[in-house]
């Protein structure tokens, strides 16, 4: 037996690339009984069959996570991409971003490119996010600037990457990796495609034991997995580090007494673009909950 990874299944196979390159198996009958299903991102251990080299897969390995949406096993981060220009940062779209990576437990890191557009708001942002945790990096794909932070930052790692349409993802892994081609900028071209065809995870393989999502981003931003509003504050490190010292354990941080998170907005020790962000998404969350 030999030990490869999932990089892409379609209609019952899988392409399991392993030493000996990539493998097209089928999952052993007995995973279904098991109530188990391989995933794209699976270790495998596969069974090879001489005659016509398509294997099966024995046996999943250890998984150190599986994200739900899109399904895909031992992903560890998340880059959210956000251009300082076309388009401008969206600290609305960034934050909810941040949300779904915190609940898929990812460690979701920020890339701001086209810096080569503007600079100025980018490093007052930049700081915010620091200063609540996140690793920050600048970019611009067109001048090969922050490639090589980038490249380091994905070795050794499953990433997804996310952002809106237009800021420069597909540039950023061209750079890394000049054989992926990605088609960039003709979003019409683009946006037909992806109607048309069926939409399958697939990874892609940067340098060795390296590898990204294929899909742009997550299949939905939408909120509706939080399932109560006191849940919500869990997302936003910063509010659920300081929220520890309201007065009340169960301070949502919106009009109660004595509320730290409040009281440090305030102060502008709490970003205050964060904290609004916080209460729509908690008007969001409480709307869709009552029905
Ligand atoms: N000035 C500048 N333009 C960039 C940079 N990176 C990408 N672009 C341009 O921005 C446009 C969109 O880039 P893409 O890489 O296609 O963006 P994307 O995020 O992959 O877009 P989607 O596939 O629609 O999600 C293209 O015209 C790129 O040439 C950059 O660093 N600076
Ligand atoms: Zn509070």
């Amino acid at each position: 037996m030999i030990e490869g990874i999932i990089i892409k299944g379609v209609g019952g196979f899988y392409y399991v690339k392993t030493p000996n390159g990539t493998i097209e198996c089928r999952a052993r009958g007995a995973f279904r009984e098991e109530n188990l299903t391989p995933l794209v991102g699976d270790n495998v251990r596969i069974r090879i069959n001489k005659e016509d080299n398509t294997g099966y897969i024995e046996e999943i390995l250890e998984r150190k996570s599986s994200l739900i949406r899109p399904p895909v096993a031992n992903v560890t981060q998340g880059i959210v991409v956000m251009s300082v220009k076309k388009p401008d940062i969206n600290t609305w779209l960034l934050d909810r971003f941040l949300i779904i990576g915190e609940y898929q437990n990812l460690d979701m890191i920020i890339c701001f490119n086209k810096t080569d557009l503007s600079f100025s708001e980018t490093s007052n942002l930049a700081e915010t996010y620091e200063k609540i945790g996140y690793r920050v990096i600048i970019t611009s794909a067109k001048e090969n600037l922050g490639i090589e932070r980038l490249k380091d930052i994905l070795k050794n790692h499953i990433s997804v990457f996310a952002g809106p349409s237009g800021v420069g993802k597909s540039s950023l892994l061209n750079k890394i990796n000049p054989c992926f081609k990605l088609e960039t900028g003709a979003i019409s071209s683009k946006s037909k495609r992806g109607k048309h065809t069926t939409r399958h995870v697939e990874l892609f393989e940067l340098e060795e034991n390296t590898f990204v999502l294929d899909s742009p981003g997550f299949s939905s931003l939408s909120l509706d997995f939080i399932e109560e509003e006191s849940e919500l504050k869990n997302y936003f490190r910063e509010i659920k580090k300081y929220g520890r010292d309201c007065r009340f354990l169960s301070c949502l941080h919106d009009k109660e007494p004595n509320c730290n998170v409040k009281k440090l907005v305030e102060e502008s020790i709490i970003s205050k673009a964060r904290y609004d962000n916080y209460i729509q998404f908690l008007e969001e969350v409480r709307k869709f909950r009552r029905y």
